[in-house]
């Protein structure tokens, strides 16, 4: 074995070696400044020196319950030492040091399939500030930031996840006694899926359709009370637990509910929005779309809190182990390449270094507007509501989708040992295809995209003066400028992206308008033109992703080495994607067939440009081992040997002959079975 390592370790220094920029100050761009990413280092020193947080035995090798109960035990240590430090520095805001823990990856490293108390922080407490009152927020708001209380987000039932207008849980209010009746009329009508809900939480914000004086107003959010506050016992009319195991999130404590006849009282329904009366009478809100507010939210820190960072934390292992591993041959008689100088290893890894970036960039744009319009929202102004809305589906749906592939992809660009738990590609894999489907499936999501976009072209003359910056293009489009010259720019790729979308998006509102016109009614004609539809979302947002990463490269404050890093992922990022949909952008933009070949050399130019620097780009990311938790990508190279001592760690081979030998394997093999 002597030996390995050091070539292993020689072979990553060398790429570091040859870098052509300070791998470092993409640090600080990625993390948005010096002063962040010193934060940043500050809390993962203070949590990942502490031994009480480590584990001796990997999770994978623990029962389910074992998982649970170890889940408890760290998520309190953690949480604990969360409280400490926010009791002892106020240079870092509660806020920030929330979004570290639990979406900038530093949680993974100490509990890496997830935390029962996430849904806690990310969908409990947002949703008391975006639907409770003033009084409503004040006391549970305060209960559950001390950890009096431990919540969940009850929305989900057994029978509808995707369409909430059909949730069956009822809550019927009695104005005799000033109190709402929760039930559960069918096993349909179960609440399924809210994490921690199964052990850990005794409250949740329950999602149930309100009636009162005999009349169905929809569905509302009710605080409830599920377990006794010291026994942790159940609550009579309360049937919970656990949903079992699932493909990933095994420490979360993913849970069902049902209610049979529970009484609360009146003021537990969350009543910033909408309101009921002591007498019964309800009254609405301006938008009753309102209530949705905390999907939005959730939305918005998935792009980059669970995307962006489980892709990057995937391709950082497989670039990195590209870098060490060495296969077959280039040359006949040649030693064996590093697996990197592979051109198609190339096209698995770099687009995918670019995706990180290029979502980075719109999840900070999106971030942004959803505080502006949150801040709007308090002062009565809807307007840009809907555009939020469109841009948060589909970010949503476009990052998790292509992260999924992504993530898939470096797997199988690490081979065999990719498929090796030590690997930590079940995990990022698992942790990240879950956000696929939660929190608004992606077709479902790209839909209500492609709702808002064919409203947008039937309104584009109309509206153009007051048109948002986002549908721009729509009133700016002119059929006519797919005959424009074709040239490989910047400015032109971008230019294309939007004629595809623009296009397909007329396409598909004329096609409907046809349907139409043909005899279907509107239900009909949309769910015929649906493939087409999801595909304007998506096209709408590539378009989005391009133009705002062409911006955030014009305007970073980076030297002109690290610029010149970003430009090429900018250009990587909407070439490939311009490869992959080719079709539309011959039938849409002003590419020509006989333009697709320069385009091919460029992706060629593009990988070969970006492979001395792959190694140095992803440290930038600068995960900390503990965090990547991988055999494969480990900052020191040493590839072999941690695959070896993570085999160790198996609990097989703690006894050089297994008991199953006696017990079965003998008496077979002897015929005595
Ligand atoms: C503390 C910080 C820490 C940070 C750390 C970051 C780390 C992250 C860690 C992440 C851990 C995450 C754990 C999360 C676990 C998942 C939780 C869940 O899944 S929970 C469960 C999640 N479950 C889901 O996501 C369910 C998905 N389903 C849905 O959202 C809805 O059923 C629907 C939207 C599909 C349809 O609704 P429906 O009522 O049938 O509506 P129609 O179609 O008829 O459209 C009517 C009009 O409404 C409009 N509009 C619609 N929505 C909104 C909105 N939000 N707003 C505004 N408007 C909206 C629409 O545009 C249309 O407008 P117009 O054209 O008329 O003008
Ligand atoms: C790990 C995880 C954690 C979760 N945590 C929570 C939680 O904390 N709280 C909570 O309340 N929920 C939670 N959920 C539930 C989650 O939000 C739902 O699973 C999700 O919204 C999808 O709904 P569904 O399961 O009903 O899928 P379905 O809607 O049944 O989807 C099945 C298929 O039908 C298609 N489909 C459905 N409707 C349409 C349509 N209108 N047009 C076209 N196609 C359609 C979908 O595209 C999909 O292909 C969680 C889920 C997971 C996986």
């Amino acid at each position: 074995m002597v030996g390995i390592s050091d070539k292993c370790t020689e072979d990553i220094a060398r790429e570091r070696k040859k870098c052509s920029f300070s791998s470092t100050e993409l640090t600080h761009f990625w993390d948005g400044g010096v002063e962040l990413t010193k934060r940043r280092k500050l809390l993962e020193n203070y949590f990942l020196s502490d031994p009480e947080l480590k584990s001796s035995v990997p999770l994978e090798y623990l029962s389910h319950k074992e998982k649970y109960e170890r889940s408890i035990k760290l998520s309190c240590l953690f949480f604990k030492k969360i409280s400490n430090w926010l009791e002892h520095n106020d240079t870092i805001s509660a806020m920030e040091v929330y979004q570290s823990v639990l979406g900038g990856s530093l949680g993974s490293a100490v509990l890496k399939d997830g935390f029962p108390f996430a849904v806690h922080y990310v969908m409990f407490i947002p949703t008391i500030i975006g639907q409770g009152t003033m009084a409503q927020q004040a006391h549970w708001i305060s209960r559950a930031w001390n950890l009096e209380i431990m919540c969940t987000y009850a929305q989900t039932e057994l029978g509808h996840g995707t369409f909430i207008r059909g949730l069956e849980t009822t809550s019927t209010y009695d104005p005799d006694t000033e109190e709402f009746v929760l039930h559960s009329p069918t096993l349909t009508s179960y609440k399924w899926w809210p994490g921690g809900l199964g052990h850990t939480c005794n409250y949740a914000v329950v999602l149930a359709q309100l009636y009162t004086k005999g009349q169905c107003h929809g569905i509302h959010p009710f605080v409830v009370q599920l377990r006794d506050e010291e026994t942790w016992m159940p609550l009579p009319g309360i049937k919970i637990g656990e949903i079992g195991c699932k493909l990933g999130f095994n420490t979360v404590n993913n849970g069902y509910l049902g209610f049979d006849h529970v009484r609360i009282p009146r003021d537990r329904l969350l009543m910033k929005n909408n309101k009921v009366l002591k007498d019964g009478t309800y009254v609405k809100s301006q938008n009753d779309k309102l209530t949705y507010g905390t999907m939005i939210f959730v939305r918005v820190i998935v792009v980059r809190g669970v995307a962006a960072s489980n892709l990057a934390k995937a391709v950082t292992i497989a670039t990195r182990y590209s870098a060490v591993r060495r296969q077959s041959e280039l040359k006949p008689g040649e030693p064996e390449p590093q697996i990197m100088e592979f051109q198609t290893q190339q096209y698995k890894l770099f687009p995918a270094i670019a995706t990180v970036f290029a979502i980075k960039s719109s999840a900070t744009w999106l971030w942004d507007v959803y505080n502006s319009v949150t801040k709007d929202l308090d002062q009565g102004d809807l307007d840009k509501l809907p555009e939020l809305h469109a841009m948060a589906c589909c970010l949503k749906a476009i990052s998790t989708s292509d992260a999924n592939q992504m993530i898939e992809t470096c797997r199988f660009a690490c081979g065999g040992h990719g498929y090796m738990t030590s690997s930590n590609f079940p995990t990022i894999y698992s942790s990240l295809t879950a956000a696929v489907t939660y929190e608004g499936e992606n077709t479902v999501l790209l839909l209500q995209t492609a709702r808002y976009l064919v409203k947008a072209w039937s309104q584009r003359d109309v509206t153009s003066a007051t048109i948002t910056a986002t549908l721009k293009y729509l009133s700016d489009f002119r059929p006519s400028d797919i005959y424009q010259p074709w040239s490989l720019t910047m400015s032109n790729l971008a230019e294309a992206f939007r004629l595809v979308a623009a296009g397909k998006i007329k396409y598909c509102s004329e096609h409907i308008d046809y349907l139409i016109q043909k005899g279907y009614t509107s239900e009909d004609a949309w769910n015929a033109t649906s493939i087409q539809l999801t595909q304007i979302a998506e096209a709408h947002c590539r378009a989005f992703i391009v133009d705002t990463f062409v911006k955030e490269t014009e305007v970073a404050v980076v030297s002109e080495p690290v610029r010149k890093v970003l430009v090429q992922l900018c250009e990587l990022y909407s070439v490939y994607w311009l490869l992959k949909n080719v079709g539309d952008f011959l039938v849409y933009s002003h590419l020509k067939i006989s333009d697709v070949d320069a385009v091919n050399e460029r992706l060629a130019e593009l990988l070969a440009a970006i492979r001395p620097n792959a190694v140095g780009i992803v440290d930038s990311f600068d995960f900390h081992d503990d965090i990547l938790d991988s055999a494969l990508g480990a900052y020191d190279g040493r590839v072999y040997e941690r695959i070896f001592e993570a085999a160790n760690k198996s609990p097989l081979n703690a006894e050089p002959v297994n008991e199953s030998f006696h017990k079965y394997l003998k008496p077979f093999l002897k015929g005595q079975m």
